[in-house]
């Protein structure tokens, strides 16, 4: 049976949002430096990351609750190996009615066409700029911005809907805010800006390097003309702008300028099992003790449905009024619990 939980501001549990791993191929300076994750960082080993099983099973229980929205992230989701079949177990499960996928997109030209014959719906890629020199510092690795439009064109070939995700970060890419619109408005692709957010312990965030998402849309306006257009759905993330005269689109991630936590419906799975409540919570409620504990699916549902009742996080709305003081506080690392 389905059944709608809400939690203490009356917000439903409608998306779960699972990180396969928290390994990545890139350094993203905003995520996880390379100053920071370096070659002696330890990650998870594999006994502790939740198997495709224990995952699917949650994953049925979190149905059971009202979520129907799956989001695979990471780290970078396609380091896990045989991605697919954990998709393919995922497609499975009544009530889920869409899975979604964020990636850097690297690795994507390999494994678009298994991905989305495995039951995977749509993929949202990152890419921070279209300079090549820019972008390869800004993943810390050198890749180029090559090898993910290569994977832009796989993920579209085998059908796969696309949105891209760009950070923006002043004095870093900001130049790169309109060849980026220009580029994926001729795609077809939407673009969505995020605020940089001061999201883990260790990206160094500061205020004065996030651009207002009011500023990116003027400035994209100025050139080529924009109108705000209805959200898709109770609760987007992303606020939404049409440019006129067309059916191309893009979104706006406002989540420090103008946070959006009174509709947020996202719980987040980390890959140990681990549950968050809020992508800037310190800590997270163990899952995986239950599941191999032999805890069954009805009390492994009490449980969740319980940390949801009491849910009452509301990170960015808070931050509005004491950034000096939320930032210091010990927060999970975004590469753990996937964004
Ligand atoms: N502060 C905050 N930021 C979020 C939240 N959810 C997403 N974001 C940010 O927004 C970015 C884009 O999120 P996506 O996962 O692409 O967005 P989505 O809402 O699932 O996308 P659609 O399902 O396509 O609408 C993430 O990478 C985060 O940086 C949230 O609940 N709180
Ligand atoms: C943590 S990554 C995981 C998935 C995958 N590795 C990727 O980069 O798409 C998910 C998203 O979080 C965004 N992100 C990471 N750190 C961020 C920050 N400090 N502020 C805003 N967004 C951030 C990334 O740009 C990416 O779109
Ligand atoms: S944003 Fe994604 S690609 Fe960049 S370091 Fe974080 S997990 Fe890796
Ligand atoms: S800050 Fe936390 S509560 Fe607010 S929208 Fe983001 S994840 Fe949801």
């Amino acid at each position: 049976m389905i059944e709608q939980v809400r939690d203490t501001l009356n917000r439903p549990l409608r998306d779960l949002r699972i990180s396969v791993t928290d390994k990545c191929n890139f350094r993203c300076q905003y995520c996880m430096p390379a100053e920071i994750f370096g070659p002696d960082f330890e990650f998870l080993p594999q006994h502790k990351l939740l198997s495709f099983e224990e995952i699917t099973r949650l994953t049925a229980i979190f149905t059971s609750l009202g979520v129907g929205k799956i989001r695979i992230t990471g780290g970078e989701p396609l380091m896990r190996k045989d991605l697919p079949s954990l998709i393919r177990m995922i497609r499975q499960v009544e009530g889920v009615h869409d899975i979604a996928m964020t990636t850097n997109g690297s690795l994507l030209a390999r494994h678009a066409k298994a991905l989305k014959e495995a039951g995977l719906d749509r993929v949202t890629v990152s890419l921070d700029s279209l300079d090549d020199e820019r972008f390869g510092k800004m993943n810390g690795r050198g890749y180029h911005v090559s090898d993910v439009l290569k994977g832009i064109e796989a993920a579209a070939e085998a059908g796969l809907s696309i949105k891209m995700n760009m950070v923006v970060q002043r004095g870093v890419n900001d130049q790169d805010i309109l060849p980026m619109a220009r580029y994926f408005r001729e795609q077809k692709h939407t673009l969505r800006f995020i605020e940089f957010m001061d999201v883990g312990n260790s990206n160094g965030w500061k205020l004065d390097q996030v651009v207002p998402s009011s500023e990116i849309v003027k400035m994209i306006h100025e050139e080529m003309p924009l109108e705000p257009i209805d959200p898709n759905y109770y609760g987007e993330v992303a606020s939404r702008y049409r440019y006129v005269g067309s059916e191309e689109e893009i979104g706006l991630i406002s989540s420090v300028t103008q946070a959006f936590c009174s509709t947020c419906t996202r719980a987040r799975l980390s890959a140990e099992g681990k549950l968050y409540n809020c992508l800037f919570a310190s800590i997270g409620s163990d899952l995986r003790a239950p599941l191999r504990d032999g805890q069954s699916d009805e009390e492994i549902r009490e449980l969740i449905r319980e940390i949801w009742e009491k849910r009452d996080e509301r990170y960015s709305e808070i931050r509005l009024n004491d950034t000096p003081g939320l930032v210091k506080r010990s927060k999970v690392e975004m590469s753990h619990i996937g964004g």
